[in-house]
Protein backbone atom coordinates (compact mmCIF):
# COMPACT_ATOMS: atom_id res chain seq x y z
CA UNK A 1 0.00 0.00 0.00
CA UNK A 2 2.11 2.45 0.91
CA UNK A 3 6.65 2.18 -0.12
CA UNK A 4 9.24 4.45 1.16
CA UNK A 5 11.96 3.00 -0.82
CA UNK A 6 15.88 4.26 -0.55
CA UNK A 7 14.42 7.77 0.94
CA UNK A 8 17.48 10.36 1.65
CA UNK A 9 16.54 14.31 2.73
CA UNK A 10 19.30 16.71 4.02
CA UNK A 11 18.17 19.98 4.64
CA UNK A 12 20.25 23.40 3.62
CA UNK A 13 22.78 20.88 1.54
CA UNK A 14 26.36 22.61 1.49
CA UNK A 15 26.23 24.80 3.66
CA UNK A 16 27.07 24.84 7.79
CA UNK A 17 23.55 23.82 8.35
CA UNK A 18 23.38 21.34 6.36
CA UNK A 19 21.59 18.25 8.39
CA UNK A 20 20.70 14.96 6.89
CA UNK A 21 17.10 14.52 8.36
CA UNK A 22 16.68 10.82 6.39
CA UNK A 23 19.24 8.82 5.55
CA UNK A 24 17.82 6.13 2.81
CA UNK A 25 15.31 4.67 4.80
CA UNK A 26 13.05 1.94 3.50
CA UNK A 27 9.31 1.59 5.24
CA UNK A 28 6.79 -0.72 3.66
CA UNK A 29 3.64 -0.67 4.95
CA UNK A 30 0.65 -3.27 4.14
CA UNK A 31 -3.00 -2.46 3.24
CA UNK A 32 -4.53 -1.55 7.20
CA UNK A 33 -0.74 -1.61 9.14
CA UNK A 34 -0.91 0.96 12.04
CA UNK A 35 2.84 1.82 12.61
CA UNK A 36 3.62 3.49 15.58
CA UNK A 37 6.82 5.85 15.21
CA UNK A 38 9.21 6.38 17.94
CA UNK A 39 12.54 7.93 18.47
CA UNK A 40 14.79 11.01 19.96
CA UNK A 41 14.38 14.83 18.97
CA UNK A 42 15.49 14.94 15.22
CA UNK A 43 15.69 11.39 14.50
CA UNK A 44 13.37 12.08 11.38
CA UNK A 45 10.36 10.91 12.27
CA UNK A 46 8.01 14.18 11.48
CA UNK A 47 10.43 14.47 8.44
CA UNK A 48 9.05 10.60 6.99
CA UNK A 49 5.47 11.73 7.25
CA UNK A 50 6.38 15.21 5.51
CA UNK A 51 7.94 13.07 2.62
CA UNK A 52 4.66 10.88 2.51
CA UNK A 53 2.28 13.66 2.31
CA UNK A 54 4.37 15.78 -0.24
CA UNK A 55 5.61 18.61 2.30
CA UNK A 56 8.61 18.30 1.62
CA UNK A 57 10.62 16.77 -1.62
CA UNK A 58 13.11 13.85 -0.99
CA UNK A 59 16.39 14.44 -3.14
CA UNK A 60 16.74 10.58 -2.85
CA UNK A 61 14.28 7.53 -3.42
CA UNK A 62 10.97 7.08 -4.02
CA UNK A 63 7.39 7.16 -2.60
CA UNK A 64 4.86 4.85 -3.51
CA UNK A 65 0.98 4.94 -3.02
CA UNK A 66 -1.01 1.68 -4.00
CA UNK A 67 2.46 1.06 -6.18
CA UNK A 68 1.62 4.20 -7.79
CA UNK A 69 5.25 6.58 -7.77
CA UNK A 70 3.85 9.68 -5.58
CA UNK A 71 7.22 11.29 -5.51
CA UNK A 72 6.89 14.01 -8.06
CA UNK A 73 3.03 14.91 -6.78
CA UNK A 74 2.95 18.08 -4.72
CA UNK A 75 1.29 18.31 -1.66
CA UNK A 76 -2.14 19.20 -2.78
CA UNK A 77 -1.85 16.96 -5.04
CA UNK A 78 -1.88 13.72 -3.02
CA UNK A 79 -4.39 15.43 -0.46
CA UNK A 80 -7.58 13.34 -1.42
CA UNK A 81 -5.45 10.51 -0.40
CA UNK A 82 -3.76 11.50 2.51
CA UNK A 83 -5.22 12.49 5.93
CA UNK A 84 -3.34 14.01 8.35
CA UNK A 85 -3.58 15.30 12.21
CA UNK A 86 -0.75 17.62 13.85
CA UNK A 87 0.15 18.03 17.57
CA UNK A 88 -1.45 21.32 17.72
CA UNK A 89 -5.41 20.94 17.63
CA UNK A 90 -5.76 24.53 16.16
CA UNK A 91 -3.83 23.44 12.99
CA UNK A 92 -6.56 20.95 11.75
CA UNK A 93 -9.49 23.37 12.18
CA UNK A 94 -10.93 26.66 11.05
CA UNK A 95 -12.09 28.39 14.02
CA UNK A 96 -14.21 30.94 12.40
CA UNK A 97 -16.38 28.35 10.68
CA UNK A 98 -18.95 25.92 12.16
CA UNK A 99 -18.54 22.32 13.06
CA UNK A 100 -20.75 21.31 9.71
CA UNK A 101 -18.85 23.73 7.31
CA UNK A 102 -15.21 22.45 8.42
CA UNK A 103 -16.53 18.82 7.66
CA UNK A 104 -17.90 20.21 4.77
CA UNK A 105 -14.41 21.27 3.69
CA UNK A 106 -12.92 18.32 5.00
CA UNK A 107 -15.35 15.85 2.68
CA UNK A 108 -13.84 17.97 -0.43
CA UNK A 109 -10.35 17.93 0.24
CA UNK A 110 -8.15 17.62 -2.71
CA UNK A 111 -11.08 17.29 -5.36
CA UNK A 112 -11.89 21.16 -5.09
CA UNK A 113 -9.82 24.68 -5.27
CA UNK A 114 -12.98 26.43 -4.22
CA UNK A 115 -14.63 26.81 -0.57
CA UNK A 116 -17.73 24.77 -0.55
CA UNK A 117 -19.08 25.97 2.91
CA UNK A 118 -23.01 25.13 1.57
CA UNK A 119 -24.07 21.96 3.10
CA UNK A 120 -27.04 20.27 2.08
CA UNK A 121 -29.70 18.31 3.68
CA UNK A 122 -28.19 14.86 2.89
CA UNK A 123 -24.98 16.05 4.54
CA UNK A 124 -25.49 17.08 7.21
CA UNK A 125 -27.33 14.31 8.13
CA UNK A 126 -23.83 12.19 7.34
CA UNK A 127 -21.99 14.43 9.09
CA UNK A 128 -24.26 14.04 12.18
CA UNK A 129 -24.15 10.21 12.01
CA UNK A 130 -19.91 10.49 11.18
CA UNK A 131 -19.81 12.65 14.37
CA UNK A 132 -21.56 10.21 16.73
CA UNK A 133 -18.48 8.19 16.50
CA UNK A 134 -16.89 10.76 18.57
CA UNK A 135 -19.37 10.32 21.58
CA UNK A 136 -19.18 14.28 22.43
CA UNK A 137 -22.53 15.36 21.07
CA UNK A 138 -21.00 17.22 18.76
CA UNK A 139 -23.88 15.60 16.34
CA UNK A 140 -26.15 17.89 18.25
CA UNK A 141 -23.99 20.99 17.44
CA UNK A 142 -23.23 21.16 14.32
CA UNK A 143 -23.70 25.21 13.59
CA UNK A 144 -21.65 25.69 16.42
CA UNK A 145 -18.36 27.79 15.69
CA UNK A 146 -14.98 25.56 16.33
CA UNK A 147 -13.57 28.19 18.05
CA UNK A 148 -16.11 27.40 21.24
CA UNK A 149 -14.80 23.59 21.28
CA UNK A 150 -12.21 22.86 23.95
CA UNK A 151 -8.48 21.60 22.26
CA UNK A 152 -9.51 17.81 22.97
CA UNK A 153 -13.10 18.29 20.98
CA UNK A 154 -11.31 20.36 18.52
CA UNK A 155 -8.11 17.22 17.93
CA UNK A 156 -11.12 14.90 18.10
CA UNK A 157 -12.79 16.39 14.93
CA UNK A 158 -9.72 17.20 13.25
CA UNK A 159 -9.32 13.20 13.54
CA UNK A 160 -13.05 12.82 12.40
CA UNK A 161 -11.61 15.69 9.49
CA UNK A 162 -8.81 13.84 8.34
CA UNK A 163 -10.62 10.35 8.02
CA UNK A 164 -14.49 11.28 6.46
CA UNK A 165 -13.08 10.86 3.11
CA UNK A 166 -11.18 7.35 3.89
CA UNK A 167 -7.53 8.16 2.91
CA UNK A 168 -5.44 5.78 1.86
CA UNK A 169 -2.82 6.67 4.31
CA UNK A 170 -3.56 8.31 7.61
CA UNK A 171 -0.94 10.48 9.07
CA UNK A 172 -0.83 11.52 12.93
CA UNK A 173 1.76 13.58 13.81
CA UNK A 174 1.84 13.24 17.67
CA UNK A 175 -1.34 14.01 17.41
CA UNK A 176 -2.04 13.95 21.51
CA UNK A 177 0.81 15.40 22.91
CA UNK A 178 -0.90 18.67 23.20
CA UNK A 179 -3.40 16.90 25.10
CA UNK A 180 -4.12 16.52 28.83
CA UNK A 181 -4.21 12.56 30.18
CA UNK A 182 -7.57 12.42 29.86
CA UNK A 183 -8.13 14.12 26.22
CA UNK A 184 -4.98 12.08 25.31
CA UNK A 185 -6.41 8.88 26.16
CA UNK A 186 -10.33 9.76 24.39
CA UNK A 187 -8.29 10.81 21.31
CA UNK A 188 -5.95 7.05 21.35
CA UNK A 189 -9.31 5.54 22.13
CA UNK A 190 -10.82 7.34 18.94
CA UNK A 191 -8.09 6.43 16.58
CA UNK A 192 -7.72 3.09 17.55
CA UNK A 193 -11.61 3.03 16.88
CA UNK A 194 -11.56 4.66 13.50
CA UNK A 195 -8.43 3.11 12.26
CA UNK A 196 -9.93 -0.38 12.90
CA UNK A 197 -13.32 0.12 11.34
CA UNK A 198 -11.87 2.35 8.14
CA UNK A 199 -8.84 -0.47 7.80
CA UNK A 200 -6.87 2.40 7.19
CA UNK A 201 -3.74 2.71 6.66
CA UNK A 202 -1.44 4.51 9.18
CA UNK A 203 1.60 6.02 10.49
CA UNK A 204 1.83 7.55 13.73
CA UNK A 205 4.49 9.23 15.59
CA UNK A 206 4.69 9.69 19.59
CA UNK A 207 6.76 10.27 22.25
CA UNK A 208 5.01 8.10 24.63
CA UNK A 209 6.19 4.35 24.25
CA UNK A 210 3.40 2.91 26.65
CA UNK A 211 0.93 4.40 23.75
CA UNK A 212 3.12 2.98 20.91
CA UNK A 213 3.21 -0.04 22.09
CA UNK A 214 -0.12 -0.53 22.90
CA UNK A 215 -1.90 0.59 19.85
CA UNK A 216 -1.17 -0.36 16.37
CA UNK A 217 0.77 -3.58 15.25
CA UNK A 218 3.92 -2.44 14.37
CA UNK A 219 6.21 -0.35 15.77
CA UNK A 220 9.06 1.38 14.39
CA UNK A 221 12.44 3.64 16.15
CA UNK A 222 14.33 5.61 14.20
CA UNK A 223 17.73 7.63 14.88
CA UNK A 224 19.46 10.19 13.30
CA UNK A 225 17.31 9.65 10.12
CA UNK A 226 17.60 5.89 10.33
CA UNK A 227 14.86 3.23 10.85
CA UNK A 228 17.15 1.06 13.72
CA UNK A 229 14.10 -0.99 14.81
CA UNK A 230 11.45 -3.06 13.06
CA UNK A 231 9.00 -4.48 15.60
CA UNK A 232 5.81 -6.69 14.62
CA UNK A 233 2.30 -7.57 16.33
CA UNK A 234 3.70 -10.19 18.14
CA UNK A 235 7.02 -9.04 19.68
CA UNK A 236 5.34 -5.70 20.58
CA UNK A 237 2.94 -7.30 22.87
CA UNK A 238 5.81 -8.95 24.76
CA UNK A 239 7.58 -5.83 25.26
CA UNK A 240 7.30 -2.79 27.84
CA UNK A 241 8.60 0.54 27.80
CA UNK A 242 11.60 0.13 29.46
CA UNK A 243 12.55 -2.86 26.78
CA UNK A 244 12.64 -0.21 23.97
CA UNK A 245 14.95 2.28 26.00
CA UNK A 246 16.96 -1.11 26.68
CA UNK A 247 16.90 -1.80 22.83
CA UNK A 248 17.50 2.08 21.97
CA UNK A 249 20.93 2.01 24.02
CA UNK A 250 22.35 -1.50 22.53
CA UNK A 251 21.24 -0.54 19.01
CA UNK A 252 23.07 3.10 19.66
CA UNK A 253 25.87 1.75 22.23
CA UNK A 254 24.35 4.42 23.33
CA UNK A 255 23.25 5.52 26.80
CA UNK A 256 19.53 6.46 26.58
CA UNK A 257 17.27 7.57 29.52
CA UNK A 258 13.43 7.93 29.34
CA UNK A 259 13.46 11.64 28.98
CA UNK A 260 15.50 11.48 25.84
CA UNK A 261 13.01 9.42 24.34
CA UNK A 262 9.51 11.25 26.34
CA UNK A 263 10.96 14.62 25.30
N1 LIG B 1 11.92 22.27 7.26
C1 LIG B 1 13.12 22.02 7.80
N2 LIG B 1 14.17 22.84 7.56
C2 LIG B 1 15.37 22.57 8.09
N3 LIG B 1 15.66 21.52 8.88
C3 LIG B 1 14.65 20.68 9.16
C4 LIG B 1 13.33 20.89 8.65
N4 LIG B 1 12.54 19.89 9.09
C5 LIG B 1 13.33 19.09 9.86
N5 LIG B 1 14.59 19.57 9.91
C6 LIG B 1 15.72 18.95 10.62
O1 LIG B 1 15.77 17.59 10.25
C7 LIG B 1 16.04 16.77 11.39
C8 LIG B 1 14.88 15.79 11.58
O2 LIG B 1 13.76 16.54 11.99
P1 LIG B 1 12.34 15.90 12.30
O3 LIG B 1 11.41 17.03 12.61
O4 LIG B 1 11.96 14.98 11.22
O5 LIG B 1 12.64 15.06 13.61
P2 LIG B 1 11.64 14.36 14.62
O6 LIG B 1 12.12 12.98 14.81
O7 LIG B 1 10.24 14.54 14.16
O8 LIG B 1 11.93 15.20 15.93
P3 LIG B 1 10.99 15.71 17.11
O9 LIG B 1 10.65 14.51 17.91
O10 LIG B 1 11.90 16.64 17.84
O11 LIG B 1 9.80 16.38 16.50
C9 LIG B 1 16.24 17.72 12.56
O12 LIG B 1 17.62 17.97 12.70
C10 LIG B 1 15.53 18.97 12.12
O13 LIG B 1 16.11 20.12 12.70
Amino acid sequence: MLNVSEVSKTFFPGTVNERRALDDVNLQLAAGDFVTVIGSNGAGKSTVLNTVAGRITQEKGVVELENRDVSKLKEHQRAAQIGRVFQDPMAGTSPNLTIEQNLSLADRRGYSRGLRLGVTASKRERFAEALKVLELGLEDRLRAKVGLLSGGQRQALSLLMATLSQPKVLLLDEHTAALDPQRAELVTRLTTKIVKEQKLTTLMVTHNMAQALEVGNRLIMMHEGRIILDVSDEEKEKLAPGDLLAEFSKIKGAVVDDKTMLQ
